[in-house]
């Protein structure tokens, strides 16, 4: 996607101390604007730290991430999605003594290691870091992704997972029988396919305040559109922030993420034709065109027994999202037919804010039928949304 279309994400170089601050889970950053929620990347030398970095927050395709360069110093990146975000890449030497900044005001830490390398070293090296964090900040979030998993068949990978916790456990209980009850999630992660974006994703909700409101948000929009999972997605990184109550399953959540990119990649190719002139793009799906003043007719799905009128799907959408976000937004919204056999299935995508787009999946004689119906619903969803960004914005300082 352009990158005219999407905040971008930027980076800066390190490393002066900043000052504390705790509200919000976040810290004022040396920018001054913003109190950004600083995730660490730690690992060894080759790990594949500025890989994860790169692969999900600039769009690097897996296979250049093999010119990458080694970090030589700690580079920070700007990431705004519904929070924001300050992903620190740190090198392999990185200690706790030449991080710059205390761990208290650090959110999480994502220790990367390498499935292969089972040995002492990475180990030593993260259990440092537990140690450290559990006496300076015991709230600290702990992941560790076991990267490069692709690398080994289904059976070496678990077993080589296993033995990765067992061993960073073992350590801990030598050093306290307290370190039983520590909180360490661990993920099998690779950039060659969608685990990564998985993993991140789930790294990210425990860092989101407004989580509950979000997921509230799309238990009624599924509710209400008799849409059986729908996941509000960050655009350009193609993580998910949150999901309605149904469980995910990872293939859903995989088609997701490909029609984001394949979106993503031919967005370009519909943007905007002029100002206040958005084009309606539907690449698979045409929309039936209908008057717009049906999407008011009733505020639900489900509530209603009859059909609607079919109408144009981004009416309201266009209009709203095109006075809030101006002449950059294009796609606002977009769907494809996933079993085109009855009763079918649709993926339908709609932009809720500058960052973040609606992802659902519907039956599609819903779709098909009830148009006016399911744009109502999305329209509430996205003011709900806005509210909720707003509310943390001014939280953190930046409204
Ligand atoms: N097979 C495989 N290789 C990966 C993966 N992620 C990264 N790599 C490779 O691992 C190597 C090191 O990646 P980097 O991202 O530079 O690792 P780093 O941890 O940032 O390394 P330093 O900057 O030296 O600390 C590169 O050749 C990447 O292509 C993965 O998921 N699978």
């Amino acid at each position: 996607m352009s990158a005219a279309a999407h905040p971008s994400y930027s980076t800066t170089s390190t490393s002066t101390p900043i000052s504390h601050r705790q509200r919000l889970n976040g810290h004022r950053s040396s920018s001054g604007d913003v109190a950004r929620t600083k995730i660490l990347l730690l690992g060894l030398r080759r790990a594949g730290k500025t890989s994860v970095q790169q692969v999900l927050f600039n769009n690097l395709p897996p296979k250049q991430t093999f010119y990458l360069e080694t970090t030589i110093r700690i580079v920070k990146h700007a990431v705004d999605t519904v929070i924001p975000l300050e992903i620190w890449d740190c090198p392999g030497n990185v200690t706790v003594e030449t991080l710059g900044i205390p761990l208290s005001q650090i959110s999480t830490i994502i220790f990367v290691i390498d499935i292969r390398d089972l040995y002492n070293q990475p180990i030593s090296k993260l259990v440092e870091f537990i140690v450290a964090a559990d006496q300076e900040n015991p709230n600290i979030g702990l992941e560790v992704f076991v990267h490069k998993a692709e690398k080994l068949q289904d059976d070496d990978k678990i077993e080589s997972f296993r033995q990765i916790q067992e061993r960073v456990s073992d350590r801990l209980l030598d050093i306290s029988p307290d370190y039983e009850q520590i909180q360490l999630n661990f993920h099998l992660t690779s950039v060659y396919d969608h685990s990564l974006h998985e993993a991140f994703s789930r790294v990210l909700h425990k860092l989101v305040p407004t989580l509950p409101y979000l997921e509230e948000l799309l238990n009624v929009f599924c509710a209400n559109s008799q849409s059986p999972k729908a996941f509000l997605f960050d655009i350009r990184s193609r993580l998910y922030i949150a999901t309605d109550a149904s469980p995910v399953d990872s293939a859903t959540h995989n088609l997701c993420c490909d029609y984001l990119l394949m979106l993503n990649s031919f967005g370009p190719l519909y943007k905007s034709i002029g100002p206040g002139r958005q084009r309606q793009v539907s690449p698979l799906t045409p929309p039936p065109s209908a008057s717009s003043s049906t999407l008011r007719s009733s505020p639900s799905l489900s509530s209603s027994g009859k059909t609607s009128p079919p109408t144009t799907p981004t009416a309201s959408t266009r209009d709203t999202a095109s006075r809030k976000h101006g002449k950059e937004l294009f796609y606002p919204s977009a769907a494809t037919s996933l079993h085109p056999a009855t009763p079918g299935t649709t993926l339908t995508y709609h932009l809720i804010t500058p960052y973040l787009a609606l992802l659902a999946l519907l039956p599609t004689n819903v779709y098909e039928g009830r148009r006016g119906l399911l744009e109502y619903n999305v329209v509430f969803f996205r003011e709900g949304v806005q509210e909720v960004c707003e509310t943390e914005r001014e939280a953190r300082g930046g409204g």
